[in-house]
C-alpha cells in the first residue's frame, strides 16, 4: 500500500494540449510579437508629436483627437472583436502614448477605490498620476492651483439625480470641462467579517446610502446610516470595526481586505453616475469639434411669465437639441433657480453659435461651463 505511487485525483491533470491548439497559440504568440512590434511604432510616433507639441507651447492631451480615433476604429471594426471593446482598449493603448509625450496628473474624489477613480482611469486610462483628493472642493481646488492637469468630479446620477456640491461649485469655479465618462454604479455591502448580524453602522457617501435606501430597509432597519466622506473612506473604516458595514465597489473590497457580504444592493439595477472631466483654461484649450459634442452651460433668467420659453425659443428656432435641463435653487430666498443646460453640438456650429447668443440676451446670468466629444464606450 505504502509503496503505491500516490495518483493525482480524477480532473487534476492537464490533458496533453492537442497539435492544432498548439499551432493556433503559435499563431496568437506570433501575432502578440507584431502587436507589440505595431503598437512601439504608435509610441514613437506620438512621442514625435510631443516634440511638435513642445515646440509649438500646445497641450498633450487631445480629447476631440482621441474621441475621432475610437470612434474612427469603431465604425471601420470588421469583428469579430465587440465595439464595446474598442474604447477600453485605445483607451490604454493612447494613455500609454501619451504618458511618454508627459504625465497626465488627475485628481479625483479617494482615497483608492472609489468610483470616482474608476471613472478617472475609464476616462485617461491606467498611465495617469493619481492625485486622489479628500472632497469634491479639493478636486476643483487642486486642479486650479496646478496640483493636478485635471479633475474628475460626479455631476449626476441616474437613481439620485444631481450631485448638488459639483453644480453649486460649477457656478463659480474659473475651470471648464473638457470631457465626460459615465459608469454603472453597482454598490456592494462590504464587511470585515461575512455576515450581516450585529452591525451597528453602514459608513458611506451620502449618495450610495440614499441609493440603496430599500434595500438597507429591508435588510438593516435597525442600523444606523452614518455618512462620510467617500465610500472608499467608509470601506476603510469598515477594515478597522467589525461593527461597520461600508458601501463600495468590488475592488474598495479588495483595497482594505474586506468580504463582500451582499453583493448589488442599489435600489436601482442600472444606476450609472455621469462624471465631468474639467480643467483651467488658462492651462488648457477648449476641445475643438469632434463631430459629436456637447455644450453645458448654466443661465438664469428673471422671475417673469414667459421666462422659460425664452429660453426654449431659440434652441428650437436654431435646431438645437437640449439633452439635459436640472434647476437648482440660486439660494436668494426669492424663488429663483439656475438652470443647467446641455445642448447637443459645438459653437463651431454656426446654428449652435446662433443660438447660445440669443440664449445669452435673454437671460440674467449665463456662463459656458465647457464644450467637448460626448462620452465614446
Ligand atoms: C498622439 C497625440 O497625443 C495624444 C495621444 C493620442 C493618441 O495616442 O492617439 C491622441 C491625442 C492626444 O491626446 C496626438 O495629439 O495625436
Amino acid at each position: 500500500m505504502a509503496d503505491e505511487p500516490i495518483q493525482p485525483p480524477p480532473g487534476d491533470t492537464q490533458p496533453a494540449a492537442q497539435p492544432a491548439l498548439l499551432a493556433l497559440r503559435d499563431q496568437i504568440d506570433a501575432l502578440d510579437r507584431d502587436l507589440l512590434a505595431l503598437l512601439n511604432r504608435r509610441a514613437s510616433i506620438a512621442l514625435q508629436v510631443g516634440e511638435i507639441k513642445k515646440k509649438e507651447g500646445s497641450v498633450v492631451f487631445r480629447p476631440e483627437r482621441e474621441a475621432q480615433v475610437i470612434d474612427g476604429l469603431k465604425a471601420g471594426n470588421p469583428g469579430p472583436l465587440k465595439n464595446d471593446n474598442i474604447a477600453p482598449i485605445w483607451r490604454e493603448i493612447m494613455s500609454a502614448c501619451r504618458a511618454l509625450e508627459t504625465p497626465t496628473r488627475v485628481a479625483y474624489l479617494g482615497p483608492a477605490g472609489t468610483f470616482s477613480e474608476e471613472a478617472a482611469l475609464g476616462y485617461f486610462g491606467s498611465s495617469i498620476v493619481r492625485v486622489p483628493c479628500a472632497s469634491i472642493d479639493e478636486v476643483f481646488r487642486n486642479t486650479s492651483a496646478g496640483v493636478a492637469d485635471f479633475g474628475v468630479v460626479p455631476v449626476e446620477n441616474s437613481t439620485e439625480g444631481m450631485v448638488a456640491r459639483s453644480l453649486d461649485i460649477f457656478l463659480t469655479t474659473p475651470l471648464f470641462i473638457i470631457g465626460e465618462t459615465s459608469l454603472f454604479v453597482r454598490h456592494n455591502l462590504l464587511r470585515k467579517d461575512n455576515s450581516l448580524d450585529a452591525i451597528e453602522a453602514v459608513c458611506a457617501h451620502p449618495q450610495a446610502l440614499a441609493q440603496c435606501h430599500e434595500w438597507l430597509s429591508l435588510h438593516l432597519p435597525q442600523a444606523e446610516r452614518r455618512p462620510v466622506a467617500s465610500n472608499a473612506e467608509g470601506a476603510r473604516q469598515a477594515g478597522q470595526d467589525a461593527r461597520l458595514a461600508g458601501i463600495a465597489s468590488v475592488r474598495a473590497a479588495n483595497e482594505y481586505g474586506l468580504h463582500v457580504v451582499a453583493p448589488a444592493i442599489q435600489d436601482d439595477a442600472h444606476n450609472r453616475t455621469r462624471f465631468a472631466i474639467v480643467t483651467d483654461p488658462h492651462r488648457h484649450p477648449a476641445p475643438k469639434a469632434s463631430g459629436h459634442d456637447c455644450t453645458s452651460l448654466v443661465v438664469s433668467v428673471n422671475n417673469r411669465p414667459g421666462a422659460m420659453y425664452d429660453i426654449l425659443a431659440p434652441l428650437k428656432k436654431h435646431g438645437v437639441s437640449m439633452s439635459r435641463l436640472e434647476s437648482r435653487p440660486a439660494r436668494s430666498g426669492q424663488w429663483e433657480y439656475y438652470f443647467f443646460i446641455d445642448l447637443q453640438g459645438h459653437p463651431d456650429e454656426s446654428r449652435v453659435d446662433q443660438a447660445m447668443k440669443e440664449l445669452r440676451e435673454a437671460c440674467a446670468f449665463f456662463k459656458v461651463l465647457g464644450t467637448y466629444p460626448v462620452d465614446v464606450h
